[in-house]
C-alpha cells in the first residue's frame, strides 16, 4: 500500500510544471487566492440532495428528499441546481440578454438526447452547445468535451469561456498543438473540466478515457463544424470519435452542430439522435451576385432573380449603384464608406495586390481616423516580427486596410484581428482562411470572385465566407457580394446555389478503417472479428453504403482487411488460438503515440535503421529524426531555395559536416543538387537533411530572421514548420517511450517537443503557455512589466490596455481570467499533492504504531 502510494506520489510530482513550482511558491498561490478573488472550490455536493446521478440520462432532474432540515438548507444552492438559474447565470456571464426562440426551443427538446444541430452561420449554435455543457458540470455534475477543428477555435473558445470558468468553479483544460496529457490528470475535490480539443486530440482524448475506464466522468460531447467529417483528413478521426461512443454505450450525450448540409438526417441517424433544422438568421442578410453590368439578389438562397433600377429596395440601391450604374470597377465602389469590410480573394498574392490598390482609393480622411492606434498596431506587428515589417503591409494600414492570409504569421494574424475587431482597421483582404478559422463579423462581405485558388469554390465555404456578414450585437443587418467575372462563372455559380448543400460522405475508407480497429482493440473494445464488425456497423462508412454493398463490406472486405493485418508478419495485430485480436508492440506504440498505422511503420524502420549509425557529434541528428513526413519530400513542405542550401553547406562547422557525412550528405551530392539533376530519393535525403539543419540554426543562432534569410524561407512557414516539428517530435518520442528497443531515443527526445515549440523565445514560455498569446503579444507584455502569470492574473484589465499599446479591453479580460485559471490548475494539483501527503504521513504512522 505504502509502495502503491509513494510510486503515485512520484508519479504525481512529475506531472507538476516545474516552471510554475520554481515561479512560484505555495504561499504565493494562496496569496493569489485570497488578494484576486479567485474562487475557492465549491463546497462539496451531497448526494442527499439529489444531484442528477448516472440516471440522469433519462431526463429526470427532481431531487430526492432532502434528509436535512430546512433551516440547513442553504437556497442559493438549491437555486443552483435549477436549470433557468444555471443558464441565466452563464449568459450573464456571456453578457447575452436572452436566449433566442429557437434556442430555447432547441435546448427543451436535446434534453438528454444525441442530436444534429444544422443552422446557417452565425445563427447561435454555439452559445446552444456551451450552455448544454454548463448544464452538464452544474446540473448533473459530469465533465465535457468540446470538438473544434482548428487550434485557433480553441485558443478563442479557452478565452471566451474563461470567466465562466472562473465564476462558475469548472476547470478548463486545452488539448491542442502539444498541449493535453492522456489520460487527463484526474482532478481533485470533485470539479468538473471543459476539454476543449483539437479533432485529433479530442479523439485521443476519448481513446485513453476508455482505455482507463474513465470514460464515465464525460457526460457530454459537443462537436462543431461536424461537417468536418467530409475532409479526407480530418474527417475519419472525428467519425472514429463518434463510433468508438456509439458502440461503447456509455451515458454520454453527443451534441453536433453544423452550418446547413445535403444529408442531415443521414448524420443525425450515424450519431442515433434527433435533428434540429433552424433556417434563420438573427440578423438579416442580404444577398447579391455581380456580373459585368447586372445585379441579381437571392431571397431564399437558392434561386436568384434580376435587380432592376425600377425594383430597389432601400438595401440594394447602393449596391445597384455601386455594381451597375457606376463606369468604375465595382470593387473601388464597394469599399467607400465607413464600414467592417471583408473582401476574400482566391490567392494571397491577390490579397496583397488588392490592399496596396485600395490604400489609393480611400479618402484621404481615412489617415486621420484611429492614427494612433494604427500606429501601436504596426509597432505590434513589428514586435512580433524581430523588427521587421513588409513596408506595403505598413503603408495599407495607415489607410484602414489589411491583408489576412497564411503568409502572415499566426501572431501577425492574430494582432490584425484584434484591430478590425476594434475597429482600428475597417477592410481586410483575406482567403479562405479566415472564412474557416476565426470568427470575424462584417457588414459587408465580397467574394473578389468564386475561386479558392484555381479551384471554383463549393457551397459550404461561400456560405463559411458569406455568414460573416451581420453578426448579432454588432450589426442589425449585413450584405455579401459575389463578384463574376464572366457568364461562365456566373452559371456555374447560380447552379452550385440552386443545387443546395452538398451531402457528406466518409472518408473512413480501408486504409484509414484500420487506425479504427487498432484503437478500439488497444481500448479493449473489442477483442474478436465479431466485435469489430459490430463496431464498423456504427460508423458513417458503413451507414452510407446500399444494403448489398454493406453484406459484401462484412463477409468480405472487411474480414480480409482484419486478416491482411495479421498475415504482414503480425506487424499490426496478432491473434491467440481462441480467436482474440492483439495488439503487436509497434501497434501499441503507434496508438499511444497517436501516429496512424502506415506512419508508424515508416517511422519504427527510421529510428531502427539510424539507430546503428547515431552521430552524437551534436543535436542534428536527433533533429533529422524528427522532421515530419511531409517536410522530407522535395515537392512538399517549406522548399529551400537550392543555392542558398549549398552557401549555407559551404559553411557548415566541422562537426556538422562530419554528421551530414554519417548521413549520407556529402558535398558532390549538395553541388548536384544545385543543377536539379538528382534522383527522387537523394532529393529527399537532402530536403530532410537540411530541414532538420534549419532546426539546428534556429536553436544555435537564435535568431529566426536570419535562419529564414539563411535558407530562403518566409516566415510564416517557419513558424509552421517549427510548430508541425515540435508537434511530430511529441508523437516520435511518446512512440520511443513504448518500445523498449528504442530507449536510447526515449532519453534524447525527452525535451525536443518543449523546445522546438518555444525555441523563439525560451525565457517568454510561461507567457506563450497562455491560450492565443503569441510572441509579440508575449513580449509586450514583459516590456509593460507583466512578466509572469502571476502579475498577469493580479493584473486590472483597463490598467493593462493603458500600458500596452494596440491591446482590445476584451483581449486583456480573456488573458487575466485565462492567468486566473492556470493558478486554479496548478492550486488543484498541489491540494491533490497534498491529501496524498496526508494519507502517506497517517499510514507511516499507523505503521510506527504497529510496529512499536
Ligand atoms: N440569444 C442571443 N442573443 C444575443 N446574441 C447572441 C445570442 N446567441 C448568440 N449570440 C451572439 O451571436 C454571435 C454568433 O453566435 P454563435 O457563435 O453562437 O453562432 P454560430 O452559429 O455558432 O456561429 P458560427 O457559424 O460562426 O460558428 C456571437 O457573438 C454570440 O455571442
Amino acid at each position: 500500500m505504502e509502495e502503491e502510494n509513494l510510486q503515485e506520489l512520484l508519479n504525481f510530482i512529475e506531472t507538476i510544471d516545474h516552471t510554475l513550482l520554481k515561479e512560484t511558491s505555495l504561499d504565493s498561490v494562496s496569496h493569489v487566492k485570497q488578494e484576486y478573488d479567485i474562487r475557492s472550490p465549491a463546497p462539496k455536493r451531497s448526494k442527499t440532495l439529489g444531484i442528477a446521478n448516472k440516471n440522469s440520462r433519462n431526463g429526470n432532474f427532481t431531487s430526492s428528499p432532502s434528509k436535512l432540515g430546512f433551516d440547513e438548507l442553504n437556497l442559493s444552492f438549491i437555486q443552483e441546481f435549477n436549470e433557468d438559474a444555471v443558464i441565466n447565470e452563464f449568459l450573464k456571464i456571456k453578457e447575452i440578454p436572452s436566449l433566442y426562440p429557437w434556442q430555447r426551443k432547441c435546448l427543451e427538446i436535446v434534453q438528454n438526447k444525441n442530436c444534429v444541430l444544422s443552422i446557417p452561420t452565425s445563427g447561435g449554435k454555439t452559445l446552444v452547445g456551451e450552455i448544454l455543457i454548463v448544464k452538464e458540470i452544474r446540473l448533473k455534475q459530469k465533465s465535457a468535451i468540446f470538438i473544434l477543428p482548428y487550434i485557433s477555435l480553441v485558443h478563442e473558445k479557452y478565452q471566451s469561456l474563461a470567466k465562466a470558468a472562473e465564476e462558475l468553479d469548472f476547470f478548463l483544460e486545452e488539448y491542442a498543438g502539444v498541449k493535453g496529457q492522456y489520460p487527463p490528470i484526474k482532478r481533485h475535490k470533485n470539479k468538473k473540466s471543459i476539454y476543449i480539443c483539437t479533432i485529433e486530440k479530442g479523439s485521443k482524448l476519448v481513446g485513453s478515457l476508455i482505455q482507463e475506464n474513465r470514460i464515465d466522468e464525460i457526460g457530454l460531447i459537443v462537436i462543431d463544424e461536424f461537417h468536418m467529417l467530409n475532409e479526407p483528413g480530418r474527417g475519419p478521426i472525428l467519425e472514429c470519435v463518434v463510433s468508438k461512443v456509439l458502440y461503447l454505450k456509455p451515458n454520454i450525450q453527443m451534441f453536433a452542430m453544423s452550418a446547413t448540409i445535403g444529408n442531415i438526417h443521414a448524420l443525425s441517424t450515424f450519431i442515433q439522435g434527433i435533428t434540429y433544422i433552424e433556417n434563420s438568421r438573427p440578423t438579416k442578410h442580404s444577398e447579391y451576385i455581380n456580373i459585368e453590368n447586372r445585379l441579381f439578389q437571392s431571397f431564399d438562397g437558392r434561386t436568384v432573380s434580376e435587380v432592376f433600377a425600377d425594383n430597389l429596395s432601400e438595401s440594394s440601391s447602393e449596391i445597384f449603384h455601386a455594381c451597375v450604374q457606376s463606369k468604375s470597377d465595382a470593387i473601388l465602389n464597394l469599399v467607400q464608406g465607413n464600414i467592417m469590410l471583408l473582401i476574400f480573394c482566391s490567392t494571397k498574392m491577390a490579397c496583397n495586390n488588392l490592399a496596396v490598390r485600395l490604400q489609393f482609393e480611400r479618402f484621404l480622411g481615412t489617415k486621420e481616423f484611429k492614427k494612433q492606434e494604427k500606429e501601436d498596431l504596426i509597432e505590434a506587428l513589428q514586435e512580433e516580427n524581430e523588427g521587421k515589417l513588409c513596408s506595403n503591409l505598413e503603408t495599407c494600414i495607415r489607410y484602414g486596410v489589411a491583408y489576412h492570409h497564411a503568409d502572415l504569421t499566426l501572431g501577425e494574424r492574430r494582432l490584425i484581428e484584434e484591430a478590425y475587431l476594434a475597429g482600428t482597421l475597417q477592410i481586410l483582404c483575406c482567403t479562405s482562411t479566415l472564412a474557416a478559422g476565426v470568427n470575424l463579423p462584417a457588414q459587408r462581405v465580397i467574394i473578389r470572385d468564386p475561386y479558392i485558388g484555381r479551384e471554383f469554390i463549393s457551397l459550404n465555404m461561400y456560405k463559411q465566407m458569406v455568414g460573416r456578414a451581420g453578426r448579432t450585437g454588432l450589426q442589425e443587418s449585413g450584405e455579401s457580394i459575389v463578384l463574376c467575372k464572366n457568364m461562365h462563372d456566373f452559371t456555374r455559380f447560380t447552379a452550385m446555389m440552386n443545387e443546395g448543400p452538398e451531402p457528406i460522405t466518409s472518408h473512413m475508407d480501408p486504409p484509414t478503417i484500420v487506425d479504427l480497429i487498432l484503437e478500439v482493440v488497444a481500448a479493449n473494445l473489442c477483442s474478436t472479428l465479431e466485435d469489430l464488425k459490430m463496431l464498423v456497423k456504427d460508423t458513417l462508412f458503413y451507414q452510407l453504403k446500399n444494403n448489398e454493398d454493406k453484406q459484401e463490406f462484412l463477409d468480405t472486405t472487411f474480414p480480409s482487411l482484419v486478416n491482411s493485418l495479421l498475415a504482414s508478419k503480425g506487424t499490426m495485430l496478432t491473434q491467440d488460438a481462441d480467436g482474440t485480436l492483439r495488439l503487436t508492440s509497434v501497434a501499441t506504440a503507434a496508438v499511444a503515440a497517436g501516429l496512424s498505422h502506415d506512419v508508424s511503420l515508416i517511422v519504427y524502420s527510421d529510428l531502427l535503421q539510424n539507430k546503428t549509425s547515431f552521430c552524437l557529434l551534436n543535436s542534428l541528428h536527433m533533429l533529422y529524426l524528427v522532421i515530419p513526413l511531409e517536410y522530407r519530400i522535395p515537392s512538399d513542405g517549406i522548399l529551400l531555395a537550392r543555392n542558398k542550401v549549398y552557401d549555407r553547406y559551404s559553411k557548415f562547422h566541422p562537426q556538422t559536416l562530419a554528421v551530414a557525412e554519417s548521413l549520407g550528405v556529402t558535398e558532390n551530392l549538395v553541388a548536384l543538387n544545385v543543377t536539379g539533376k538528382l534522383k527522387e530519393e537523394k532529393k529527399a535525403l537532402l530536403c530532410r537533411f537540411f530541414h532538420a539543419c534549419v532546426l539546428y540554426d534556429i536553436l544555435n543562432l537564435d535568431n529566426h530572421a536570419r535562419v529564414a534569410k539563411l535558407y530562403g524561407i518566409q516566415n510564416s512557414h517557419l513558424q509552421q514548420f517549427l510548430n508541425t516539428t515540435s508537434y511530430f517530435a511529441s508523437k516520435v518520442y511518446r512512440f520511443c517511450e513504448e518500445l523498449p528497443e528504442l530507449w536510447c531515443y526515449k532519453q534524447l527526445l525527452t525535451d525536443l517537443p518543449q523546445t522546438l515549440m518555444y525555441c523563439r523565445a525560451p525565457n517568454l514560455r510561461a507567457l506563450l503557455d497562455l491560450p492565443g498569446v503569441k510572441i509579440g503579444r508575449a513580449r509586450q507584455l514583459l516590456s509593460a512589466g507583466y512578466s509572469s502569470l502571476e502579475l498577469i492574473a493580479r493584473a486590472d484589465a483597463k490598467e493593462m490596455v493603458s500600458k500596452i499599446r494596440h491591446l482590445p479591453l476584451r483581449t486583456a479580460r480573456g488573458l487575466i481570467s485565462a492567468a486566473k485559471l492556470h493558478f486554479i490548475t496548478e492550486m488543484d494539483k498541489v491540494e491533490s499533492m497534498k491529501a496524498l501527503i496526508q494519507s502517506l504521513e497517517k499510514n507511516y504512522q499507523g505503521i510506527v504504531k504497529n510496529q512499536t
